[in-house]
């Protein structure tokens, strides 16, 4: 109820616009009754040869009534479409915005086929609290009392007949029908989350699948899924099938108790064979606004399982906000870690264990050590997609926590190893660096980064995350991004690891080049080039075991010397 409740509230800017298709929808089932009411009275009427004149009125009505209909039918569509297409642009904008600030920390839990179900199919089915969950019951309810002034002008033994079978028409069969569905819609979407996990897998991974003989085992699941999805949407046509015959024989049973209540009356002047069809056929009807009820509650129950799992990401709380006044990014940017200590949630080792170290501004320092040692949860924490809850993590002597994480990130600029293209053209991956370039600065960029032979090919498509390009390519894309960034200080996670030796030797001048005068974080387990870093810290299982230059380090028995000696087996020291 409380989810329920707290969608409607989502949709309340557009109440009035709600009302109006509500009330064009009653006045198009409306018009539906007056139409079968003046058509039933000019049919009996004229079973009794009158004069044409005496038809007249009924003839007006038959027009009215059949113009009217469609034309408040097509305005009911209209409103209620555009009024749904607002909700879903409005709901869809909120969810990225919410879900903006919770990525990665927050985010990581959640498999992406899963996401991509709560933002396309979760909201879309949102879509149905306003036409098939609010409206239906309003436009039933408002045709119920219409019925019952009208029968009640004849009799109130018809007025109270109408009355019982529109309640259960209206309460009773949907109910049973909630009751036999329990649970089938929500299965529904439960099994549609699968298949898109499933798919997302065979697409992303169809390589492994192949090279593990695991394709079949695949396939079998999926056709599972399939299956049970299949099983699912019977019964639920089952059960629709069940209260629509429901419905029918309600409307039925109705006719015959109200012309059981009304005949005995035809012998008085309030009734006569023409009102008494008319009647009739008013309440044959009335029913038609029943027919949806049963679906609206069980959209009630999707729509209630939909908001659950929207609210469940909408109200985790960011790892990291912006504080109410973030200082601006510092001219100096020297970064300083004292005692910096972190672990990942639920996880009970330290990945980071306090940690001290300080690069000045303009100084290329490298961070090194094996793998997992820690060092791109530093750049995680740098780049504010995690808090630092122990000890202090500095930039330009103002701690981490006092700048707006886009403000950071806009002034850090980072190449990771894993580097993600979307499936759009070059220039486009390029333009997220700076979306105002000019497609010479474009040019120059892919040349700084050593892919002057894309420059004719901005246009080309990458392909679904990138997969036109060869690994290097990707990475070097990436560096073309930071070129274009130029941002004060540079992270390279790894930037090099997928390029050839001469490639890797030209892309690393082209870095050191434009980290010429900013501040310059190398993260890597490969150690060349050593001797152009200011400072090496040597980080293993979250600790700091050595820092200083090259020299120093490679003078010192510690494990950067040992590294350097395996990479460098056969070279003396
Ligand atoms: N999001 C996460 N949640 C939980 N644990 C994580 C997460 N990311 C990394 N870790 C763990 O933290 C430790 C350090 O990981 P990190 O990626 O910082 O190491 P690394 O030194 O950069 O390794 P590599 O050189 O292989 O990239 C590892 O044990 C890793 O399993």
């Amino acid at each position: 109820m409380k989810t329920f409740l707290r969608l409607t509230a989502l949709v309340k800017p557009y109440f009035w616009w709600m009302a109006l298709a509500a009330l064009i929808g009653f006045a198009t089932t409306g018009s539906g009754i007056g139409l079968l009411m003046t058509s039933g009275y000019i049919i009996a009427k004229a079973a009794l040869q009158p004069p044409m004149s005496a038809l007249q009125l009924g003839i007006v009505g038959v027009r009215f009534f059949g113009l009217a209909r469609g034309a408040l039918r097509y305005a009911e569509r209209l409103l209620s479409h555009d009024a749904t297409f607002r909700i879903l642009t409005k709901l869809r904008l909120w969810f990225y915005d919410a879900i903006e600030p919770l990525a990665p920390a927050r985010l990581m839990h959640f498999r992406s086929g899963d996401l991509l179900q709560r933002v396309v199919d979760d909201i879309q089915s949102l879509e149905n609290i306003y036409t098939r969950v609010l409206v239906p019951p309003l436009t039933a309810l408002f045709i119920s009392a219409l019925m019952w002034f009208l029968l009640g002008s004849y009799s109130i033994e018809a007025s109270l007949l109408i009355l019982f079978f529109h309640l259960l028409a209206g309460i009773g069969v949907p109910l049973l029908a909630m009751r036999l569905s329990r649970g089938v819609s929500v299965g529904i979407m439960k099994q549609k989350t699968v298949q898109q996990l499933l798919s997302l897998d065979l697409f992303q991974g169809i390589g492994e699948l192949q090279i593990y003989g695991k394709l079949p085992e695949h396939l079998e699941a999926m056709r599972t899924a399939e299956a049970d999805k299949l099983r699912l949407q019977r019964k639920n046509a089952l059960i629709d099938g069940l209260h629509e015959s429901l419905t029918g024989l309600l409307m039925n049973a109705a006719v015959v108790a109200i012309l059981w209540a009304l005949i005995p009356k035809l012998s008085t002047p309030d009734m006569n064979g023409i009102s008494l069809t008319i009647v009739t056929l008013a309440v044959m009807a009335s029913f038609e606004p029943f027919l949806p009820l049963p679906a609206s509650l069980k959209h009630l129950e999707a729509d209630t399982h939909a908001g659950e799992r929207l609210f469940e990401i909408l109200d985790a709380k960011p790892e990291t906000i912006a504080p109410a006044a973030p200082l601006p990014f510092p001219k100096d940017p020297a970064i300083r870690a004292e005692n910096l200590s972190f672990s990942y949630p639920g996880s009970p080792v330290k990945t980071l264990d306090s940690l001290s170290f300080e690069t000045l501004p303009g100084d290329h320092i490298a961070i090194v050590g094996p793998s997992g040692a820690g060092k791109s949860t530093i750049t995680a924490l740098l780049m504010r997609f995690w808090n630092t809850p122990e000890g202090c993590l500095t930039i330009g002597g103002a701690d981490i926590g006092r700048f707006d994480p886009e403000e950071l990130r806009r002034n850090i600029a980072l190449v990771s190893q894993r580097t993600y293209l979307f499936a759009q053209t070059i220039r486009e991956n390029l333009l997220l660096a700076r979306p105002e370039a000019t497609d010479d600065e474009l040019k120059k960029a892919l040349a700084a980064a050593g892919l002057a032979r894309f420059s004719s090919k901005l246009d080309e498509w990458t392909g679904q995350h990138g997969m036109k390009l060869s690994g290097g390519e990707r990475q070097r894309i990436a560096i073309a991004r930071m070129v274009l960034q130029n941002a004060p200080v540079m992270i390279l996670d790894e930037a090099t690891a997928n390029l050839d030796g001469v490639t890797e030797k030209e892309v690393t001048e082209t870095l050191a080049a434009l980290g010429a005068g900013k501040t310059m974080i190398t993260i890597t387990h490969r150690l060349k080039a050593m001797d152009q870093y200011d400072a090496i810290v040597v980080l293993d299982k979250g600790k700091i075991v050595e820092q200083g230059s090259h020299e120093k380090l490679i003078q010192g028995n510690g494990l950067y010397r040992r590294m350097w000696e395996l990479q460098h087996t056969m070279e003396p020291v």
